[in-house]
């Protein structure tokens, strides 16, 4: 058993434009961040000086104009492999996670983009799973339709299954590089894979050496029941929604029951998004929270929070302080823990329907951590402890003011507590960071089942 301390897992998440669609708008931040490889580089050397885990590069595969105001993020978006290549080049340590749309993929392709980036880092690389939500992917690939959760995740399956194949078509010592003899290559270590499946068809091998890394970890993100099938069975980290301790207990349970008919280990780790808003002081950081809030463009929509709250809204006026609307005053379980989170994210006993409206449609009534570093550090460690999730995401609602704001002021208190590692030691690959063993060659293993 390791001696090592259980630390936190850290990542940042780049949202180029910032995680809250007005956030962009404040005086300090960037606007113009998105395509700007000296801002990228700036955000990505912050990470690895804050000796954060890794760095997380969302994508889509759609470009949604209409969607300015209410997801800028939504609009223009870093093409996440290229980014990752980026990030390998200029860093040494810090992991990195990209996400590649699985539907609208093929698996020769992300196979050796993924094996490519995996040599680039030194086996730094994770891949993060979607299958995507929205429709209007379809027509940018030739599609009818955007498919069902069953048949994305039936291709979605068989897709790994290929890529899998395909990183283990080198074994590890297949490049002979003999001077003396000419012989360049072992090609009984080369293999073909001959995939015939529903959805793919694949000869192989892949003209690139087996990942440092065997196969590059997977992680996963989705809702719907298809994906807690599909993460339990592939995915080495689950990427969750921590709403409360009492469901994220209960959906523990139920990913390591899943993982046990799968045939695996239980234990898989977990990571979640957590927007971070921190400061010098408490009330910086609670003050800065609301003025964010207050430059969304989009009006405050009372109905999903009504939904969420089990109480009819619509046809208040937006500016009804929550005191006064006597319904809300004896709430109890999770609308209760709506209203409280809201409360203590604006550091207000009550705010006004407009405010509760605009965090439940940022948040969908999860936890922001607004304070000051020990705030922040309190709510970090105080899920750690409960094992809620095993590490968290950093969302900065803006650029670049709060990463840097993150790693100078929270992650010396984490230090501080023996939650957060000092140092990086010496460089190691995205498995080693999280523990997770690098696996055999099938055909390797295939050889020696032969043999003996
Ligand atoms: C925390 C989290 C982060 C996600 N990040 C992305 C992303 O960057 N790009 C994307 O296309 N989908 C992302 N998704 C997942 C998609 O929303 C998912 O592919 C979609 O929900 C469809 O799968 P589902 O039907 O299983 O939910 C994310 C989901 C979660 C829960």
């Amino acid at each position: 058993m390791s001696t090592e301390r259980r630390h936190v897992k850290l990542g940042y998440s780049i949202w180029a434009s910032g995680a809250h669609p007005a956030g962009w708008r404040l005086p300090e931040a960037n606007a113009h961040g998105t395509f700007d490889p000296g801002f990228i580089l700036r955000t990505i050397r912050t990470a690895e000086r804050g000796l954060l885990d890794f760095y997380f590069i969302g994508d889509r595969v759609v470009g949604l104009p209409s969607s300015q105001y209410e997801s800028p993020n939504e609009v223009l978006r870093p093409e996440a492999l290229t980014l990752a290549s980026f990030v390998a080049a200029v860093t040494t340590h810090i992991g990195i996670v990209t996400t590649v749309n699985t539907t609208y993929a093929e698996p020769y392709t992300l196979a050796r983009a993924t094996a490519q980036l995996d040599h680039l880092s030194r086996g730094r690389i994770a891949w993060n799973i979607v299958t995507g939500k929205n429709e209007e992917a379809a027509g940018n690939f030739g599609r009818e339709e955007h498919w069902d959760a069953a048949k994305r995740y039936a291709w979605t399956g068989e897709f790994v299954e290929v890529v899998k194949g395909l990183w283990d078509s080198w074994e590890d010592d297949a490049l002979v590089g003999d001077k003396a003899t000419g012989q360049f290559i072992d090609e009984s270590k080369v293999h073909a894979i001959g995939y015939r499946g529903e959805h793919f068809s694949v000869d192989g091998p892949l003209n690139i050496a087996r990942p440092p890394q065997g196969h590059v970890p997977i992680l996963h993100a989705g809702s719907s029941e298809e994906s807690h099938e599909f993460g339990a069975e592939h995915a080495d980290i689950r990427f969750i929604m921590l709403q409360d301790t009492a469901r994220a207990k209960a959906y523990y349970q139920d990913l390591q029951r899943r993982r046990l008919a799968h045939g695996h280990p239980e234990g898989q780790q977990t990571v979640t998004s957590l927007p971070v808003y921190v400061a010098g002081t408490a009330r910086e950081a609670h003050e800065k929270f609301r003025q964010i809030q207050h430059l969304t463009v989009a009006e405050a929509n009372l109905a999903p929070l009504s939904e969420a709250l089990g109480v009819d809204l619509t046809g208040r006026r937006l500016d009804t302080p929550i005191s006064d609307v006597a319904e809300l005053a004896n709430l109890e379980g999770r609308p209760a823990l709506i209203l409280d989170r809201a409360r203590t994210a604006y550091d207000d006993e009550s705010p006004t329907l407009r405010e509760v409206a605009l965090f439940y449609k940022r948040t969908h009534g999860k936890q922001a951590a607004v304070g000051d570093a020990s705030d922040v550090a309190d709510y970090i460690e105080e899920q750690f402890h409960e094992r809620t999730t095993d590490g968290f995401i950093v969302f900065s609602p803006y650029l670049p003011g709060p990463l840097d704001a993150f790693v100078d002021l929270v992650i010396p208190e984490l230090q501080r507590r023996d939650l957060f590692k000092t140092e990086y030691g010496t460089p190691r690959t995205f498995r080693e960071l999280f523990g997770l063993p690098k696996p055999e060659n099938q055909f390797t293993v295939a050889r020696r089942a032969a043999v003996a």
